[in-house]
């Protein structure tokens, strides 16, 4: 709280002022009001006094109290929105921070909720609720001070309904704060499923889950509206409460008043200006209570925005995973304030690209690991791959088999359980994460965009400064990765706008994007989760092409085993395992194994998929590896086969580098 304050000093001070000029204002307006009063009754009795004197005082203390309240509610506004929004960029910027497992376990719809919703909570905090609290609380010091000078016995009889009031309040207090942090739990978990529902509502139409989508965000909201039913009953009996106390401290203080006067303890007078300040300070007081009560509510709304401006990452070794949180990260003139660097004394390295010669080489050293949302299940298990430098290593698998887990740890989204990954012989979790992100590209298989145009996605992640973002680099890129073939065909060409999450364009499109994105970036390693299926063959092959003729090396996952049997190495995968190793020949040759019983199926399955190619051939039948020659093993009359045997990587060997 004091870093998301701290730098707001100024109009908090300033905000200060204004409240206790404001409050000593206040304050004396009804002492000019009861003046005012009496002397109308002692006129009244034939006494010559001013009316006008305390009339004129009651109009100056009551201009000034409303200049000074005008100047501290906007000081407070002013402050609480810089606060809530350095609050969200604390929150968003430690969500950036976060390993990814983080992101396994908590829903993104909660997240926006907490940026939001929880932000706002502590927002309206800042100002208003602190800032009528502290207001109130002057008045009513001050209030009680002079309640005291007027007559003690009855201040005394004032100040202990007071404290009923307060023991009320804390009472509700802690109610409303448990009450609110469940709510704002039940209304982020509402917005989990409005955002999951949303983000695939093409899947909830075209399956016609419009009322179990429904039915689903009822159930949510319906948890969120019984807590808020409850907080609201809650809130009704703490207004009855304090009413009736309120109502009792005016009865009790009138009835012994007047017993007081009776017996010449106070005069007529002093009574009535005791009356005027005792329902001032009553209603400061319980103000009071009021707005204590809803500094707890926000405390306990923000309590989970607060968690995630402040939670820490978890990592090992010598730099953190974000490049957030990397020492040559630079901070604009606000400052990073969650990122406070004394929180990670292990980010140790700051190492530009340019610095560091790199071959590109890739290691998984003996390599166990399990999800941090399955902890006890192996998704790897003792693995070794090494990506040679400028190499093309495929990874292939059945489904669940662990090549993207092996991808996702060559690129430090999460951390090995036991054995290391290595680039150039570092472990990876001695890279700085930017460094990191500039020597390895990484192309999904449903590649994600940004709104913006398309060269503004081919460029993403790189600085506008950074020679590699030139506008020639980025159409020479786009050139090779095939996007200027659709570009060029719109109006805007490369400056065509994508849409949310790159929604304008075809998948095949998007992959291209992606691909040149990578392409652009001359990174050491390519990093590819089959990009390429959705592109028709012949602009499969040209892609491929395109990256099979970088420097860089390739580890490839792939699925349709056709395009990667140019591989230098391919690993096949099975339950976490490393089950073989080899050339795509060598893998063919293995009788009975894993890669040569998928080859042979995707053979057959792609036959039987395609009404032109002759009917399937007998198991027997099947191509298989010559054990004397290398004859071609896919299906020649497949289309994919037809493109692997044309396509300028068949049967070559290591590809260009
Ligand atoms: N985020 C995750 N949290 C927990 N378990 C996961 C997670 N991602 C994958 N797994 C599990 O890890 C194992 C390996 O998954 P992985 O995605 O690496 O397989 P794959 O070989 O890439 O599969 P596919 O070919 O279907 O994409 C699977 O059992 C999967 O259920």
């Amino acid at each position: 709280m004091r870093s998301l304050v701290g730098q707001d000093v100024m109009p908090l001070a300033a905000a200060a002022i204004f409240l206790v000029l404001a409050a000593l204002a206040d304050v004396a307006v009804p002492h000019f009001s009861s003046t005012a009063l009496n002397a109308i009754v002692a006129n009244g009795k034939g006494e010559q006094r001013s009316v006008a004197e305390p009339v004129v005082g009651l109009l100056v203390a009551s201009t000034l109290a409303a200049i000074f309240t005008g100047l501290r509610g906007a000081a407070f506004w002013l402050a609480g929105s810089r606060v809530v929004s350095r609050l969200r960029r604390a929150m968003f910027e430690n969500l950036l921070a976060q390993d990814l497992g983080y992101f396994d376990a908590t829903s993104r719809g909660e997240l926006t909720s907490r940026l939001s919703s929880d932000a706002t909570k502590v927002a309206d905090v800042v100002s208003f609720n602190l800032n009528i609290l502290a207001r109130q609380t002057i008045q009513a010091v001050g209030g009680v001070a002079y309640l005291f000078w007027l007559d003690a016995r009855l201040a005394t009889l004032a100040v202990s309904f007071m404290a009923l009031a307060g023991v009320l309040t804390d009472v509700y207090g802690r109610f409303a704060r448990a009450t609110s942090r469940r709510t704002q739990d039940a209304l982020a978990r509402a917005a989990a499923v409005a955002d999951e529902s949303l983000e695939n509502v093409r899947v909830v139409r075209a399956l016609g889950a419009e009322d179990r989508v429904a039915a689903d965000y009822a159930r949510a909201v319906a948890a969120a509206t019984a807590l808020q039913r409850r907080h609201g009953l809650g809130y009704g009996a703490s207004r009855v409460a304090l009413g009736l106390a309120r109502a009792g401290s005016t009865a009790a203080i009138l009835a012994c008043g007047e017993l007081a006067r009776r017996s010449g303890a106070i005069t007529s007078e002093t009574l009535v200006a005791f009356v005027f300040y005792s329902a001032f300070v009553n209603s400061a007081a319980f103000d009071v209570g009021d707005q204590w009560a809803k500094v707890e509510e926000a405390l306990g709304a923000g309590a989970a925005a607060f968690d995630v401006a402040t939670r820490t990452p978890t990592w090992t070794g010598a730099n953190p995973p974000s490049a957030l949180l990397s020492k040559c990260t630079e901070l604009d003139s606000d400052g990073l304030l969650v990122l406070d660097r004394s929180r990670f004394p292990r980010a140790t390295t700051c190492d530009p690209p340019e610095k560091t010669a790199t071959t590109g080489r890739i290691d998984l050293e003996s390599v166990t690991f399990s999800y941090p949302s399955r902890p006890d299940d192996l998704a790897l298990d003792n693995v070794t791959i090494s990506v040679p430098s400028g190499a093309k290593v495929a990874l292939v698998g059945p489904s669940g088999s662990g090549k993207s887990t092996v991808v996702r740890l060559v690129l430090r989204q999460y951390e090995t359980k036991e054995g290391r990954v290595s680039l150039d012989g570092i472990d990876i979790r001695d890279l700085d994460q930017r460094g990191l992100s500039r020597r390895l590209a990484y192309v999904e298989q449903e590649p994600r965009l940004f709104d913006g145009t398309v060269s503004d996605n081919v460029r993403f992640g790189l600085a506008d400064d950074d020679p590699l973002a030139a506008d020639d680099n980025v159409i020479d890129a786009a050139r090779r990765a095939g996007v200027l073939e659709f570009t060029d065909r719109l109006p805007d060409g490369l400056e065509t706008r994508v849409g949310a999450s790159g929604a304008f364009l075809s998948g095949g499109q998007k992959a291209r994007v992606a691909i040149a994105r990578a392409l652009l970036r001359r990174p050491a390693v390519i990093v590819l989760d089959e990009p390429t299926a959705a592109l028709d063959s012949e602009s499969e092959r040209l892609v491929q092409h395109a990256i099979d003729a970088t420097n860089s090396s390739k580890l490839v996952v792939a699925h349709r085993l056709s395009t990667i049997q140019s591989s230098d190495l391919i690993y096949c995968l099975r339950d976490g395992t490393v089950a073989e190793k080899g050339t795509h020949q060598q893998l063919l040759a293995i009788k009975g194994g894993l890669y040569a019983s998928m080859v042979k199926k995707q053979n057959l399955s792609y036959a039987n998929d395609d009404p032109s190619s002759p009917p399937p051939q007998s198991e027997q039948q099947q191509p298989q590896q010559d054990d004397d020659d290398n004859v071609p093993t896919f299906d020649e009359h497949h289309p994919d086969a037809q493109d692997a045997a044309r396509s300028p990587l068949a049967g070559v060997g290591p590809s260009a580098h």
